[in-house]
């Protein structure tokens, strides 16, 4: 990363710091009233955890439980700072505004997204408590990470409070077309916001430009595209300053990935899986957190229908789904949640048989020993989200096939397929085209096809890890500092 981010210069406050609604760990509290700190969920905890503890640098966040006040402390290398959020703060600020406002909004209105006023004015406070205690914990001139939907208004209103640091910002979902991002009663504050960065970053150009049409039709700040850069990236004149707006696809900290896969115990352990599931002849899995964008209910229907219309063996294919708890409290979680434990009960009770059930559906987070091996075990990942900023978790497969064996199954409107082109690429909202790619994957097309487009994918997501995103990311935001 080329950066220093130790002790500051000043000794007051780190030299790097980053800002995310979650802190890399949450705060759990067991039945009995004791609390331990445990890794949060989630792909920018994983994306980030390694820059900074390569950093020593500092972390502000939610410590992940309503009205939790820890001290700051080291973890890892890594000085944590806690933003406490009352239970009130997390109804309308965490599950409100910014995951049943914000998150379907950008996510394409697959679900109706909720305006009201009193979550407005939560987020706004939170953002502002954010803003100010990113301002205590960074030294003079510090360079400030900022990052996603929950706190679009903290790089401006950091840079009232400290206009000597650097500030980027980055988006890990998408950025939403025009017309959508139209409805927002508070559109020209958010964009605002996020216009106080010196680098707003997005995974994809199409997200990046909605942005720069909106700044534009919004605040009448119109862009310039820099057609010498790498990232293509654009400039927009703000008052005296420039933004560099660009793409900056986020990826995984590839080798540490291939190497855990490489590992004995895993191999041993994904053996020992394939057992315990009746060693079918394909296994399938699909990893995702319980959320309605992620097409968990489409992959279950288009293996239904391939099981009805006798495509598909259910005495020969088996599929593992780990559906990781997330955002419980928010009604359309719930309904989402419903339907698909509907369906794997209906499937199971059409396909399996004693002892053996087609569908095998776990509801808890596993340790990513446990991740790593169901990878490694699987034949076919399915990852079929109607919308997904990046997903990691389609190029953590990639990463596991050591073998050149194994076939991903990807929708198109996964961030991941602007780079993974060589997976079975599929529209969600097409059912036969799910089918037709499944059956591709797992059973028509010859094992040297598989081969040859898992070495394009390996290729692809080993030359382009986590910390090349991260390098590409602070190269920009150092450029903007320069000019
Ligand atoms: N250890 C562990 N990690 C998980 C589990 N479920 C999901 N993950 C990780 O969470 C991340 C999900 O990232 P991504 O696919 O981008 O989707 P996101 O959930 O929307 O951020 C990946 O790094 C997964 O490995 C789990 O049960 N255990
Ligand atoms: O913090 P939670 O509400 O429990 O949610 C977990 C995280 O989900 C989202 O992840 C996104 O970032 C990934 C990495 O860039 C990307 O691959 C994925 O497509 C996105 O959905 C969310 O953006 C994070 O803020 C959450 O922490």
């Amino acid at each position: 990363m080329g950066r220093d981010a130790g002790t500051s210069s000043s000794g007051v406050g780190a030299d790097f710091v980053v800002v995310a609604n979650r802190l890399p760990v949450d705060l759990v509290r067991t039945a009995d009233g004791t609390e331990q700190w445990k890794a949060s969920p989630g792909g920018l905890v994983t994306a980030l955890e390694s820059i900074l503890k390569a950093n020593h640098g500092a972390w502000v966040g939610w410590p992940g439980v309503p009205d939790a006040v820890p001290e700051p402390f080291d973890s890892d290398g890594i000085r944590l700072h806690s933003v406490p959020l009352s239970a009130h703060d997390v109804e309308l600020y965490y599950e409100g505004f910014s995951n049943a406002t914000l998150w379907p909004l950008f996510h394409d209105v697959v679900v109706p997204p909720e305006y009201h006023r009193e979550w407005w004015n939560s987020y706004r406070d939170v953002n502002e408590r954010f803003a100010e205690a990113t301002a205590a914990a960074a030294a003079h001139g510090a360079t400030v990470w900022v990052q996603d939907y929950q706190l679009l208004l903290v790089p401006r209103l950091l840079r009232e409070l400290r206009p000597d640091l650097t500030i980027g910002f980055f988006l890990h979902i998408p950025f939403p077309p025009v017309e959508l991002f139209m409805q927002l009663p508070w559109r020209t504050e958010l964009v605002e916001g996020m216009l106080g960065a010196d680098l707003v970053g997005f995974h994809l150009p199409g997200g990046a430009d909605n942005f720069r049409i909106l700044a534009n039709k919004l605040r009448g700040h119109p862009s310039v595209r820099l057609t010498s850069s790498k990232t293509k990236a654009a400039e927009i004149r703000v008052d005296d300053r420039m933004v560099r707006v660009g793409a900056f696809p986020i990826s995984i900290d590839s080798t540490a990935v291939d190497s855990l896969a490489r590992s004995r115990e895993t191999l041993a352990r994904a053996a020992r899986l394939r057992d315990e599931l009746g060693s079918p002849r394909v296994l399938m899995l699909g990893v995702d957190r319980l959320d309605y964008t992620k097409g968990i209910d489409v992959r279950l229907r288009a293996l239904e229908e391939l099981f009805e219309e006798g495509r598909l063996d259910p005495a020969e294919v088996t599929f593992l789904q780990l559906a990781t708890p997330s955002r419980e409290r928010v009604e359309q979680y719930q309904i989402m949640r419903s339907r698909i434990e509907e369906s794997v009960g209906r499937i199971n009770g059409m396909f399996g048989e004693i002892g053996q059930p087609v569908v095998t559906y776990i509801h808890r987070p596993v340790p990513k020993s446990e991740l790593t091996a169901f990878y490694a075990a699987a034949d076919v990942m399915l990852v079929t989200p109607v919308r997904d900023g990046m997903n990691l978790v389609a190029k953590e497969y990639v990463a596991t096939c050591t073998d050149g064996a194994g076939a991903l199954v990807l929708s198109e409107f996964a961030g991941a397929a602007n780079e993974l082109r060589q997976a079975y690429l599929c529209n969600p909202h097409d059912l036969e085209g799910v089918k037709d790619a499944i059956m591709a994957a797992a059973v028509e097309d010859l094992p040297e096809e598989r081969r040859r487009r898992m070495r394009a994918l390996r290729r692809q997501v080993l030359g382009n890890d986590v910390h090349a995103w991260a390098r590409r990311f602070f190269d920009t935001l150092d450029a903007t500092s320069d000019s």
